[in-house]
């Protein structure tokens, strides 16, 4: 999906919210353990309840290798359904030497390859350059690489300042900035930073940012869209556990829209509230 592709998304749904799914078989409700993918299916079912609220989805590669071939089949699966107007994230925090993020790319970005062709991947730029280099070649793809987490152990590194007095996350920010462009390079930044949005817009000011940490980990989306909206939206928030765990009974579904409806009914708010629609 193209840039401007997720922005008409965005005006047309009213929303930037994107779905995680970091389905856990031991949090699904038990009535679905009877199906012969009961992770496929709550997931299909979540999908189902939520694709006319958000613009994105975003699975955890965590909870799908952790499952082993099974795991990585309910993956293949799931992208397999996810819509057409969805952007759609690997969440994988990858990045190796170069031969080894060029695998690492067509695992999860070259669908005739692994069976597997999401719109972007999320990459931790730790390793420098040449391990990000191998995602940005693949032609209309996204790297979202991490900048600013929203965990609290994010601070230990990424808050750590130069003799500048300049912190990690912004030099991290400029210098990827140079690998790539606003068409196919996106940061994450926690939801849970708050007033540093305005740092990371000083240097980024049209990327879009991946924005985790609304629902369970507190983050205020109001502050949020305060020092990181652009005239352009420039902002897809991801909550998961919010939204896909709202209730573990026959319910989960609706119950997840209901959840997933506040949100973009206060995103829709946002977007009014700054002209971006
Ligand atoms: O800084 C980061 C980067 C990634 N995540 C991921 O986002 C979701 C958040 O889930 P919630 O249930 O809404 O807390 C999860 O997959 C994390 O691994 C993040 O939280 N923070």
């Amino acid at each position: 999906m193209t840039r401007n592709e997720l922005i008409h998304q965005i005006k047309v749904k009213r929303s930037f919210l994107c779905v995680g799914l970091d389905t856990d078989i031991q949090k699904i409700p038990t009535h679905l353990l009877d199906y012969e993918d009961p992770v496929f299916e709550f997931n299909r079912q979540i999908i189902e309840a939520t694709a006319d609220l958000c613009v994105a989805y975003k699975p955890n590669i965590a909870f799908y290798e952790s499952m082993g071939g099974a795991g990585w089949e309910s993956l293949r699966k799931t992208w397999g359904i996810l819509p057409k107007d969805c952007f759609s994230i690997a969440d994988a925090k990858r990045g190796d030497i170069g031969n080894t993020s060029e695998r690492y790319a067509k695992a999860f970005f070259d669908q005739q390859h692994s069976g597997l062709g999401f719109d972007a991947i999320t990459v931790a730029p730790y390793m420098g350059h040449d391990s990000v280099q191998p995602f940005l070649q693949f032609q209309g793809k996204w790297t979202i690489i991490l900048a600013l987490t929203s965990n609290t152990g994010g601070m230990d590194f990424q808050a750590i300042t130069d003799a500048g007095g300049v912190p990690l996350f912004e030099r991290v920010i400029q210098k990827a900035n140079t690998w790539g462009n606003t068409a196919n390079l996106m940061y994450v930044v926690g939801a849970t930073r708050g007033q540093a949005f305005e740092s990371v817009r000083k240097h980024a000011p049209d990327h879009f940012l991946l924005v985790p940490g609304v629902g369970a980990q507190g983050g205020d989306l109001q502050e949020v869209c305060k020092y990181g909206m652009t005239a352009d939206c420039g902002l897809l928030v991801n909550a998961t556990r919010s939204i896909i765990y709202a209730s573990n009974g026959t319910d989960f579904a609706e119950r997840a829209r209901q959840e997933a409806h506040i949100l973009q009914q206060q995103m829709e708010r946002e977007l009014v509230a700054r002209g971006v629609v």
